[in-house]
């Protein structure tokens, strides 16, 4: 009760104090560049679900008691906090229901869903911030703090801002709270706002020069004055692009929160309210196109772990049958055009049941990777090793004999030889067979002719190679 009393505390403050800054950044009555509490108000939502809804509230009685006094109008504080009640209610019922639906799809993606994420998430934004801009604007005309003639106009400044506000700086209020509620990583599609360690002097480089370009778009505006000059700010798109597909969600989120910040703060310093909705959807639409740019390097890295899956044994990491049929079909079209030999070498461990009944499966398996990795720390870095399955493998030499493939087969049977299974007594042997590709052969004719001479080393006693 404690905590959460603390943490509703917490939340009526941060709230109060972000509403008071977006005030400063007011461009037309009620409304700013973008207004961060709404983003405080979907995260809260998000995260603490109807439990931040308290806190919300009072914030939203204190902030109505605030601007009364801040526009100088004559309100008795029953009629104020009447209005902060209803108006809390109207800025919470949409959110309260975006962030709902966002939550119950999240906890459906599980965690490939990061593109599906985002999408949701910006989708709901844009949808739950015009019902709050449309629900406050109402509100505020029906208790006469707004006059009827200008809700039109305050409406879509409103909803911008709101849209920013949610869309810019959500993700950082979910990301620090995420520090606290554990649970919500696993249903942030991917995304984590875990601190990484490590330097941070590239981030901090890029966002020098994303605030040196803001700067040098604002500047050009002010000397200009003119449309052409403060839509420049688009090109922004570009560093803040390059920073999510390089930098870690939460340095995005960061990047994203300086530069609306630094935006926002120099429309009203440089007085550039003319242009003031360039800015706002400026900020908008590039927060939104950032946030899809961290999916690129999340679906590069999933690519990457699907593509290590099909190619490599999930056990002994060399290389899969699939893989090492499909590579061989290349080495040896390259080796018939260069006019060299290539060869195969087939091996087999022997009386491998042995060791699983004698050691159990678990033992089998380390055995296996035991093996394999001494059998490959043994090959020339062009050869090619694969699992053929179970306990039996084989190997690729480019630019080999057959007589060197016996040679290589003969040093690998007396290196194996001399191997013990980790924390037993147990020798390993192997049987081999050996097959030289002839020309235009497929791969499987090689395999299969070595696979006999295998057989035909397993008839023979075994720990031994035939070709
Ligand atoms: N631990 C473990 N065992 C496996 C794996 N794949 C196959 N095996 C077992 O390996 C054994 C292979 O046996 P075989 O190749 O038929 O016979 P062997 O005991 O090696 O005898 P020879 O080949 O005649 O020397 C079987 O008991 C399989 O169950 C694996 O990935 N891990």
């Amino acid at each position: 009760m404690r905590q959460y009393l603390l943490r509703s505390l917490l939340l009526i403050i941060s709230w109060v104090v972000l509403w008071r800054v977006a005030a400063i950044m007011e461009y037309a009555p009620h409304a700013s560049i973008w207004f961060p509490p709404a983003g405080l108000t979907f995260a809260a939502l998000l995260v603490m679900r109807w439990k931040a809804l308290p806190a919300l509230l009072v914030a939203g009685v204190l902030s109505t008691l605030w601007v009364t006094d801040l526009y100088g109008d004559e309100v008795v504080v029953r009629e104020a906090v009447a209005t902060g009640v209803i108006f809390g209610v109207a800025h919470c019922t949409p959110y309260f229901i975006g962030a709902w639906l966002l939550r119950s799809k999240l906890t459906r993606l599980g965690s490939h869903g990061l593109a599906s994420t985002i999408m949701a998430f910006l989708g709901i934004a844009a949808v739950s911030s015009l019902f709050a801009a449309w629900f406050g604007t109402e509100v505020m005309a029906a208790r006469g703090m707004l006059e009827a003639n200008v809700v039109w106009y305050t409406w879509l400044p409103w909803w911008i801002g709101d849209m920013s506000g949610i869309i810019v700086l959500s993700p950082i209020f979910i990301g620090l709270m995420s520090w606290r509620y554990q649970e919500l990583e696993q249903w942030l599609g991917g995304l984590s706002f875990r601190v990484k360690t490590g330097s941070q002097s590239s981030f901090v480089w890029k966002v020098l020069l994303i605030l040196v370009l803001l700067a040098l778009c604002l500047v050009l505006t002010v000397t200009a004055d003119k449309d052409e000059a403060a839509f420049s700010i688009f090109f922004l798109i570009l560093p803040l692009l390059w920073v999510s597909y390089t930098e870690s969600p939460l340095n995005t989120a960061i990047a994203l929160a300086l530069f609306s910040t630094a935006t926002a703060l120099s429309v009203g310093l440089l007085e550039l309210m003319d242009y003031a909705i360039v800015y706002q959807f400026a900020v908008t639409v590039i927060a939104a196109s950032a946030w899809f740019g961290l999916t690129v390097p999340a679906l590069i890295a999933h690519n990457q772990l699907l593509t290590r899956q099909v190619s490599e044994d999930g056990l002994t990491r060399t290389a899969s049958r699939e893989h090492f049929m499909q590579s061989a079909d290349v080495l040896i079209k390259l080796s018939k055009r260069q006019n060299k030999p290539i060869s195969l070498i087939m091996f087999d461990v022997d009386d491998f049941k042995n060791i699983n009944d004698s050691y159990g499966h678990i033992a089998g398996d380390q055995a296996l990777v035991q093996i394999t990795n001494k059998v490959a720390s043994a090959l020339r870095s062009s050869d090619l090793l694969g699992r053929f399955g179970g306990d039996e493998f084989m190997i690729l030499l480019p630019e080999s004999s057959v007589k060197y493939a016996e040679e290589t087969a003969e040093r690998l049977r007396t290196e194996i030889s001399k191997t013990m299974l980790v924390g037993t007594e147990h020798y390993f042997s192997f049987s081999f067979g050996v097959a030289e590709v002839v020309s235009n052969e497929h791969v499987m004719a090689t395999i299969d002719r070595a696979d006999r001479a295998l057989l035909a080393a397993k008839r023979h006693g075994k720990n031994r190679i035939e070709r």
